[in-house]
C-alpha cells in the first residue's frame, strides 16, 4: 500500500488515500506500521476516504490500533495531502470526521504549497458525561483526581474525543511518562483520556506536554492544545485566544465567544512517500 508520511509539528502518520474503506485488519497493520524499530514509525495511520456529508472524510487509528473520533494534527495533514495531491482546488474545504462531524477548513498557500491550515474545530463537549467522565458537571472543571498516591486536579473537555486537562508548574519538564499512562486509564474516564499537562505563562501562551490516548507522548496533539486553551479560559487563566507551546512548537488556538466554536492555526508537513506490505 502507497502512503505519504507527514506530521503537524511532530505528531506524525502514515497517511492513506485511495482506498474505499478501512482495511479490515487495520487495528493490527497501525501496531506493526506505527513501531518506530520494526515499522515506518509514527503516532498514527489516517485514511482519506470519500465521503456523501464533506469534500472528504478522514478516519485516524492511533498507534495501538484504536479508533479516534477526531485528530486535529491530522486534518491539517489531510487539507494539505488533498490540496498539493491535486484532489482538489479549492483553499476551503470540509473535512468529515468520526467524532465532530463535518469540518470547514481553510488552507494558506504560498507558492502553490499550502503552508498553514486553520481548522474549525467545532464546539467544545463540557459535559462531564458526555466527555465521556463518570463524573456529573458542566464543566467538570478543576475537579480532584487521585493516582496512585498523588493527587491533581483537573478539567474535562471533549473536541470530540476526550481530553483531561492538569495544570502544573512546569509542564516542559513535568514526568508525562509516569504520571501520563496512570491517569490514561482512570476509572473516571470510561473511554480512556488524552492527559495534558499545562502551565501557564502568560494571557496569551501556555506550554503543554501531553500524553496521548492510545499513542503514548507525542511531540504535539491539536485536539489537546483545543482542550487546554478552552480549560484555561473556564479557569480564568488566559483570553479567549492564545499560543499553546508544545514539544514540536505552537498552535494558535481561538475559541470564538459568538460561535462557540474552536479554531486551530498550524503547519502541516510532509516528509517523504513509501509504500508498505499489507
Ligand atoms: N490519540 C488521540 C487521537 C489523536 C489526537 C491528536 N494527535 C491530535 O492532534 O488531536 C485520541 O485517541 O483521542
Amino acid at each position: 500500500m502507497e502512503f505519504t508520511k507527514m506530521h503537524g509539528l511532530g505528531n506524525d502518520f502514515l497517511v492513506f488515500h485511495g482506498h474505499q474503506a478501512l482495511p479490515d485488519n487495520v487495528s493490527d497493520l497501525a501496531v506493526k506500521w506505527c513501531d518506530r524499530f520494526f515499522g515506518v514509525g509514527g503516532d498514527g495511520l489516517v485514511f482519506i476516504l470519500p465521503s456523501e456529508k464533506a469534500d472528504f472524510r478522514m478516519r485516524i487509528i492511533n498507534s495501538d490500533g484504536s479508533e479516534a473520533e477526531q485528530c486535529g494534527n491530522a486534518i491539517r495533514c489531510v487539507a494539505k495531502y488533498v490540496y498539493d495531491h491535486k484532489l482538489t482546488d479549492k483553499e476551503s474545504i470540509t473535512i468529515e470526521t468520526l467524532g465532530a462531524g463535518v469540518q470547514p477548513v481553510s488552507l494558506k498557500v504560498e507558492n502553490g504549497v499550502v503552508q498553514t491550515v486553520r481548522v474549525d474545530m467545532g464546539e467544545p463537549i463540557l459535559d462531564g458525561l458526555a466527555v465521556p467522565t463518570t463524573l456529573e458537571g458542566n464543566p467538570v472543571l478543576d475537579r480532584p483526581i487521585e493516582a496512585d498516591g498523588r493527587e491533581f486536579n483537573f478539567t474535562a473537555v471533549s473536541m470530540g474525543n476526550p481530553h483531561c486537562v492538569i495544570y502544573v508548574e512546569d509542564a516542559p519538564n513535568f514526568d508525562l511518562g509516569t504520571w501520563g499512562p496512570k491517569l490514561e486509564v482512570h476509572p473516571y474516564f470510561p473511554r480512556k483520556i488524552n492527559v495534558e499537562f499545562a502551565t501557564v505563562t502568560s494571557r496569551d501562551r501556555v506550554e503543554m506536554r501531553v500524553w496521548e490516548r492510545g499513542a503514548g507522548p507525542t511531540l504535539a496533539c491539536g485536539t489537546g492544545a483545543c482542550a487546554t486553551l478552552v480549560s484555561s479560559v473556564l479557569n480564568g487563566l488566559t483570553d479567549r485566544a492564545a499560543w499553546i507551546g508544545l514539544k514540536g512548537g505552537d498552535l494558535y488556538i481561538e475559541w470564538n465567544e459568538e460561535d462557540n466554536h474552536v479554531y486551530m492555526t498550524g503547519p502541516a508537513a510532509a516528509v517523504y512517500q513509501g509504500t508498505i506490505e499489507a
